[in-house]
């Protein structure tokens, strides 16, 4: 697969990790659509689908096989053969091979030991690669395992001609920190193999963690449109390509300006509307209300804008409300075709808190026009 400019490629998860946020479905014309709008933008990998769950989910994974993508598709298997062969059933040329790894899960969940999670992936991984398939094994909550059994799992699977392997922080229990440090000691441990980082958001650190993978030397990153998935959710695409381009200066190659629209997208196939503080593609992301930073903004977007929202499909909003300045409503009122001076603005503050308090919310349109032609302020005519 070829590397985009820093060698980090997108692994979007909205179609499986996304689709087992709790009782979420996506139709397979939903499935469709939104591969093509990811694909459409650019990213490289899409992890498509869990074909041992049932003809259905394979026939929507076939179909997708058969968009003729430029993503490349990848299904999440467990370390079982009948799971693979169910996948290469579906015409897909990679898997990614699950297996427990923390000690917690060994002993508790699958009730096996360190032992037998070696030889099932041994077993698994030699029938994958003996079928010609590129194969990342995940290690499922992999934070909480034991990093000298991370690398000596990571040794098997370079053996055996594994492709890459995908450290879990299932729970989300990682801080950034701590993060980087264990991804650091195991790239330095087995440099050979690539690492994959798959970051929840149950302390509302996924996109933090994600980041910090890649900055320790992962080369993969898994993501889903705003931030679906298991629980409290996955590394959000849109953050995560956001916050690599501006905070560090990684450009992953993806084309931006579709995000709201795909973030629309998926929260209406998912039933989960988007709320308009999201970060990046909030609807109100870019709406400006208190007095200095209307100022601000309207001197210069970038003194309170981090970067222009058409960058990510969105627009900037100038809201009057409680807490808005003259500049602010002076810009307001130029919107709506009315030349207000800058005293007539000072003068109509005090009825703008007002109605902004006793309504709870921002003024309209018409409550802008009603107190304007009201002309109870006294300057207005002045
Ligand atoms: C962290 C993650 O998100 S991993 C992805 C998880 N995704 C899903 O579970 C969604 C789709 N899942 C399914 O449709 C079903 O759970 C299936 C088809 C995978 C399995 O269904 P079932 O056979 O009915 O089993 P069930 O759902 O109860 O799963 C539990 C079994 O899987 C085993 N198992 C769990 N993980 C693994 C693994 N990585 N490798 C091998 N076996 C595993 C458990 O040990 C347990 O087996 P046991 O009954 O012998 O103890
Ligand atoms: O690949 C795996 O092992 C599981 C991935 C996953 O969804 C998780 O650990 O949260």
């Amino acid at each position: 697969m070829e590397r985009t400019g820093n060698g980090i490629i997108i692994d979007d998860t909205t179609l499986r990790d996304g689709e087992q946020t709790a009782g979420v479905v996506f139709s397979k014309k939903e499935k469709i659509a939104i591969a093509r709008m990811l694909d459409g933008i650019g990213v490289r990998e899409l992890e498509c689908g869990i074909p041992a769950m049932g003809e259905e989910e394979r026939d929507c994974i076939r179909a997708l096989a058969g968009l003729g993508l430029n993503a490349r598709l990848i299904t999440w298997n467990r370390a079982l053969i009948p799971d693979i062969r169910a996948s290469i059933d579906c015409g897909v040329s990679a898997v990614d091979i699950s297996l427990s790894v923390s000690d917690q899960m060994i002993a508790h969940k699958i009730r096996r030991d360190r032992r037998w999670v070696k030889e099932q992936l041994k077993v698994a991984l030699g029938f994958a690669k003996d079928n010609g398939l590129y194969v990342s094994v995940g290690g499922e909550d992999a934070s909480r395992a034991d990093l000298l059994f991370l690398v000596e799992l990571m040794g098997i699977i370079r053996s055996l001609g594994g492709d890459r392997f995908r450290f879990c922080d299932t729970l989300g229990i990682l801080d950034p920190f701590t993060m980087y440090e264990k991804i650091r000691a195991l790239r330095t441990a087995v440099p050979e193999l690539d690492i994959e980082v798959h970051t929840h958001n149950d302390l509302g650190m996924a996109t933090a963690n994600a980041i910090a993978g890649i900055k320790a030397g992962a080369r993969f990153v898994n993501t889903t449109v705003n931030g679906l998935g298991e629980r409290a959710g996955n590394a959000a695409l849109e953050e995560v390509v956001m916050g690599l381009k501006l905070a560090c200066g990684i450009d992953p190659g993806i084309d931006t300006h579709r995000f709201h629209e795909i973030s629309r997208f998926v929260g209406a196939a998912s039933r989960r509307p988007v709320p308009p503080w999201k970060a990046v593609v909030g609807e109100r992301v870019f709406s400006h209300e208190s007095g200095l930073h209307a100022d601000g903004v309207i001197k210069n977007p970038r003194n309170y804008e981090g970067f222009d929202p058409a960058e990510v499909g969105l627009t900037r909003h100038l809201v009057v409300g409680k807490h808005s300045g003259s500049s602010g409503l002076v810009e307001r009122y130029r919107e709506l075709g009315i030349a207000l001076s800058k005293k007539e603005a000072v003068c109509l503050m005090e009825q703008v808190r007002a109605i902004a308090q006793r309504l709870k919310r921002p003024l309209s349109d018409g409550d802008l026009r009603r107190i304007y032609s009201a002309g109870k302020c006294s300057l207005k005519a002045a």
